[in-house]
């Protein structure tokens, strides 16, 4: 497999959208076509009507083990859709959540178990894991303040409305991943204001994906 894959992952509110959002400019310049940025669940038709599915407030009789399956099954549309022919044609792949959030949002937010949702999705992905996850470090309730405070309301969603204790879980979770991971993840602090964060999340992916740059 040619190209690049990288994550990022993190609590909600953390910023991943609006920094993505902005990497997306700088990097439209720098390597036009040679990028993809994309996000989970979602990025393409069959992906995005399971993310309705899943993410809609009205579903509240959705079972925990059948809420981790659609996300793997909309994981595995998305991969085979849009990441791996992006990989084929040696692109850098920018994807937003991937394997690690079902691991932190339904292994340990939900308690179904991480150990059994990495196995699970392992089908999924037929063990594809990113080079690089990048980890947007911000406490909770700092993340949740901001979607609080900023959020549209028509646009909160299942997960959104979770409890504080749901979201330290997956908090949690995600500490775990990274304590065993610690080749694949970098942490950005994202408690900073936004223009920090967006520079440390370019440098850093400038370093990892050096040879795409190189001609910039
Ligand atoms: N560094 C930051 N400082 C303050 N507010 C931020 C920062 N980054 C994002 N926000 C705001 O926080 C909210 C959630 O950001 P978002 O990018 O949607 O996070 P995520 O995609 O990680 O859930 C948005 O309203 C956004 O404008
Ligand atoms: C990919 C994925 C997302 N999620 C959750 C995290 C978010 O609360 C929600 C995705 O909604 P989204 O609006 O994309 O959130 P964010 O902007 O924070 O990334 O789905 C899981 O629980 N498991 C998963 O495997």
């Amino acid at each position: 497999m040619n190209g690049m894959f990288i994550t990022f992952e993190g609590p909600d509110g953390a910023g991943k959208t609006s920094v993505m959002n902005r990497v997306i400019a700088v990097f439209n310049q720098e390597i036009g076509d040679q990028l993809l940025v994309t996000r989970e669940p979602g990025g393409n038709k069959i992906s995005e009507e399971i993310r309705r599915v899943i993410l809609d407030r009205e579903n509240t009789e959705m079972d925990y083990r059948t809420e981790a399956l659609l996300y793997a099954a909309a994981r595995r549309q998305h991969l085979v859709e849009i990441i791996l022919p992006a990989l084929k044609q040696n692109k850098l792949v920018l994807c937003d959540r991937y394997v690690d959030s079902s691991v932190a949002y339904q292994g340990s937010g939900r308690q179904i178990g991480m150990a059994q949702v990495a196995k699970m999705n392992e089908f999924a992905t037929e063990k594809l894991l990113p080079f690089k996850t990048i980890y947007f470090d911000i406490p909770v309730e700092v993340g949740l303040n901001r979607i609080a405070e900023h959020r549209d309301s028509s646009k909160i969603d299942r997960l959104d409305v979770e409890t504080t204790e749901f979201h330290k879980r997956v908090h949690q979770g995600y500490m775990k991943i990274r304590d065993a991971n610690p080749n694949r993840f970098i942490s950005i602090d994202a408690t900073q204001p936004i223009d920090a964060v967006v520079n440390d999340t370019i440098k850093i992916i400038h370093q990892i994906a050096k040879p795409y740059f190189k001609e910039s």
